[in-house]
């Protein structure tokens, strides 16, 4: 179903503490490895409780533009795999298409372009291209601001054997490697080269969703980050998503601003999603916080405190915790989170130049953000064409009155039903 809103959408302000459930959509990033796994699976396999949005939508059409059949069944999908083709992809702005999919069609019998968003041109992929290149794959690539990038063509075959790939600029790329190796007939031993890895729990779930489905992976985390994929089969089976955990974090964080209370059914008591890191993040703010019966609940204090953090594994929830750093009583820094700079948008400017634009104070270091408590006041926040500054608006709004969000319908990218879902709890 499409919605419009206005634009800009006015924040609805909480006038009294939130109280509320919210049933949350399945996970993006777990629903892009099952769509890919399922795409290269040796038989057919059933998705139940899959996210449908614009990122997980394109992931769909594209892997049907390859030749993987997708049938729709009641909410379920149906995947039945069959040999990847040539193709032309539109990435939008999902770095989990871009990425995995960059990889995946080296598997194909033709050429595979890409384009996307003008926005994507600006994220990195390089890094992923000269692993492919050194795999015996041949691309061919634009110049863009951060390197090679759209629109571009990738031939294979590819050779398995060990590829190095700096995935300092994006956990994806160590991601994209995995999806790929256990179709390589020799399989494919890959190493990280580089400053540290962001956002590994991201790629923990891409190990854990390939050995669901049946592949051996043997990992080692030291200095040199090696990951050794052997080639076999994959059968996933039928596989459940869990709800999405960063697309949760708003809505707990309207509970952590308003001295409120929010509980998210279906919250797994085990996950590989890096939205689960909110749990401590609140507690650490005064919230306080109980899993009972799978069910999270979320209460805020009277006063957020600031926090110190590295958000080097969870860089995903920086919006959600700027926010409500911004409305904190004491100062907030963020640090291990350079690589947001190549997100949707720079989501490091981003928020610095959104929390400044409303009078509070905000700035960037060489890699996060330091925020001090400041009167906040209303305005229009922009969202770049980001979902996740999107809904960092939407928190601002609950408590700073008159603030507007522009082009709120981004929040489609991974989450169509926000604005409403929103409206619907801050009554
Ligand atoms: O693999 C994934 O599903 C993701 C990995 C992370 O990317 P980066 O490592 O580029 O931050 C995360 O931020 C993104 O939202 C989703
Ligand atoms: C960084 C994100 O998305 P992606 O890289 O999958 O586009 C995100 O959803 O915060």
């Amino acid at each position: 179903m499409t919605h419009s809103f206005p634009d800009p959408w006015p924040a609805p302000h909480a006038s009294a503490p939130v109280f509320g459930r919210v049933d949350v959509p399945g996970s993006k990033s777990l629903t892009a490895r099952h769509l890919v796994i399922a795409a290269l699976a040796d038989e057919p396999s059933r998705l139940v409780g899959a996210l449908r949005s614009r990122d997980t939508d394109l992931m769909i059409t594209a892997l049907r533009s390859m030749g993987v059949r997708i049938d729709e069944d009641g909410g379920d999908l149906v995947l039945t795999p069959g040999p990847l083709t040539s193709a032309h992809i539109d990435v939008g702005l999902a770095g989990t298409v871009f990425r995995f999919l960059a990889a995946i069609a080296a598997l194909a019998d033709g050429p595979v372009s890409f384009d996307g968003d003008e926005a994507m041109y600006r994220r990195p992929i390089g890094p992923l291209l000269d692993a492919l290149e050194r795999l015996g794959v041949s691309i061919e690539a634009g110049d863009g601001p951060a390197g090679r990038t759209l629109p571009l063509t990738v031939q294979g075959p590819a050779r398995g054997g060990t590829v190095t790939v700096d995935a300092s600029g994006s956990s994806q790329f160590v991601s994209a490697f995995l999806l790929l190796a256990p179709r390589l007939p020799e399989g494919l031993t890959i190493v990280h080269e580089g400053g540290p890895v962001p956002s590994l729990p991201h790629v923990a779930m891409t190990v854990e969703t390939l050995r669901a489905a049946g592949a051996h992976i043997d990992e080692d985390l030291g200095e040199r980050p090696t990951w050794r994929v052997s080639p076999g089969p994959l059968r996933p089976g039928t596989v459940t998503v869990e709800p999405d955990l960063s697309n949760a974090t708003p809505f707990l964080a309207a509970a952590a601003a308003t001295a409120g209370t929010v509980e998210i059914p279906r919250w797994p008591s085990q996950t590989s999603q890096a939205g689960a890191h909110i749990i401590a993040i609140l507690e650490q703010m005064g919230s306080s916080t109980s899993l009972v019966d799978g069910v999270l609940s979320v209460t805020g204090p009277e006063k957020l405190t600031g926090l110190d953090i590295s958000l080097h594994d969870a860089g995903e929830l920086t919006p959600t915790v700027a926010a409500l750093a911004a409305l904190a009583d004491s100062p907030s820094r963020l640090s291990g989170i350079a690589h947001l700079r190549g997100h949707e948008t720079d989501r490091l400017a981003a928020i610095a130049a959104e929390i400044t634009k409303l009078g509070g104070t905000c700035v960037e270091t060489r890699d996060g953000l330091v925020i001090e408590p400041s009167p906040l006041h209303g305005g229009v926040v922009d969202s770049y064409e980001d979902h996740r500054m999107a809904t960092f608006g939407a928190i601002l709004g609950l408590i700073v009155p008159g603030v507007s969000v522009l082009d709120i319908g981004c929040t489609s990218k991974t989450m169509p039903d926000f604005p409403t879902m929103w409206e619907g709890l801050v009554r």
